[in-house]
């Protein structure tokens, strides 16, 4: 039941998931509250009746004020309801009809709703009014009394209702939380534009497995690619498509590597490739058909169809050697391919 914190907790565009979870909280509240209705007709306990009349009006109401975004309204009125209702429900028929439980949802509430500070606030403010309900029971009796298996039934209605509530909470929450651990992570490794690892992530992949392969010595070759007059298209068709050019072509090169192959965005218009065991000659196999494949390549942007060419650089890593020293021969492979008409795939020197 309610809201969300951030600068400001009722802007409903900071943390949209919470206001959505209100929403879904106010439904559920009023169907409890609409059975609640039937059960206290049943009963004969008019008072009770239409207290749950009110409460479903209320939760009505909180709904519609959510859709219009008059989310402090809203959230004012489902905690008045929860408040009323569960002093009310147990004043009428006692501590043993377990309407008090609903208090307790409160806690989790405060602290998802509003600031730590005024949270503690209003949290010892629910505790005293927790606690006074319970001892004020201890000297009164319930003043509309209900027979012991109807107390009972209403017991286990709402202990069961919170018990709901609380894992639906629980679960929301794990989701969302799960949810955001899985969104940054993905930030933090994944270049926006091409959807390719970014370089960062390239250099941490790269040095595992180049632990790996101190541990068991086999062939890996690096593949540095670059596109040919990129500036070329950017000056030509502007920037924009130049960004559609290079997500084309990340999505060709992703295609075009096998299984244990991992690429990623180097710089501007610069790729990397690592091909663990992988031996000169078969990464010029490679390296070729990647090339072919972004020769082929048919962007159509806005009417507009582009082509564009791949120089690529493939250099062998040596046992022991930095990685930055692989990366550098390949670099110098690209530059020599570069210079000598581009569209070509180049071996660095072993
Ligand atoms: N659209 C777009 N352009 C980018 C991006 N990153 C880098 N660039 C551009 O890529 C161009 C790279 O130009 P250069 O380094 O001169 O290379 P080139 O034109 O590809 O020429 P060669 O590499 O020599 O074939 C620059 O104009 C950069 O502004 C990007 O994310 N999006």
């Amino acid at each position: 039941m309610l809201g969300m914190r951030s600068n400001n907790p009722h802007k409903r565009n900071a943390r949209p998931e919470f206001w959505q979870l209100s929403m879904r909280c106010c439904q559920l509240a009023g169907c409890v509250d609409v059975t609640f209705l039937f059960i206290f007709i049943l009963l004969g306990s008019p008072i009770l009746a239409w207290i749950n009349v009110l409460s479903v009006a209320m939760y009505a109401y909180a709904y519609r004020a959510f859709k219009q975004r008059r989310n402090r309204l809203a959230i004012l009125l489902i905690r008045t309801e929860v408040l009323v209702h569960a002093g009310l429900g147990t004043v009428l028929i006692g501590w043993d009809s377990g309407f008090h439980y609903f208090l307790l949802m409160f806690i989790p509430a405060l602290f998802v709703t509003m600031r730590a500070r005024s949270a503690w606030v209003l949290a010892a403010g629910l505790w005293a009014y927790y606690v006074g309900l319970d001892v004020l029971m201890w000297y009164i009796e319930p003043l509309q009394p209900i027979s012991s298996s109807a107390l009972l039934g209403v017991h286990v209605f709402n202990l069961t209702v919170v018990f709901f509530m609380f894992s639906y909470l629980a679960l929301f929450y794990v989701s969302t939380v799960t949810r955001a651990h899985k969104s940054l992570a993905r930030m933090a490794t994944t270049d926006s534009l091409t959807g390719l690892f970014n370089r960062r992530h390239m250099i941490a992949l790269t040095e595992k497995e180049l632990a790996r392969h101190h541990r068991c010595p086999s062939n890996l070759t690096l593949l540095l690619m670059d596109i040919d007059h990129f500036k070329q298209i950017n000056d030509q068709y502007g920037h924009d498509m130049g960004d559609r050019v290079l997500a084309a072509v990340s999505q060709s090169l992703k295609d075009s590597m096998r299984e244990q192959d991992f690429i990623g965005r180097w710089g501007g218009e610069e790729f990397l490739a690592v091909l663990p065991e992988t031996d000169f000659e078969q990464a010029a196999v490679s390296a070729e058909r990647i090339r072919k494949a972004i020769e082929g390549l048919v962007i159509d942007c806005d009417g507009n169809t582009v082509q564009v060419t791949l120089s690529i650089g493939i250099s062998q890593y040596r046992a022991e050697e930095p990685l930055s020293n692989a990366i550098a021969r390949a670099d110098y492979a690209l530059y020599a391919g570069k210079s000598a008409g581009r569209n070509r795939v180049e071996v660095a020197q072993c």
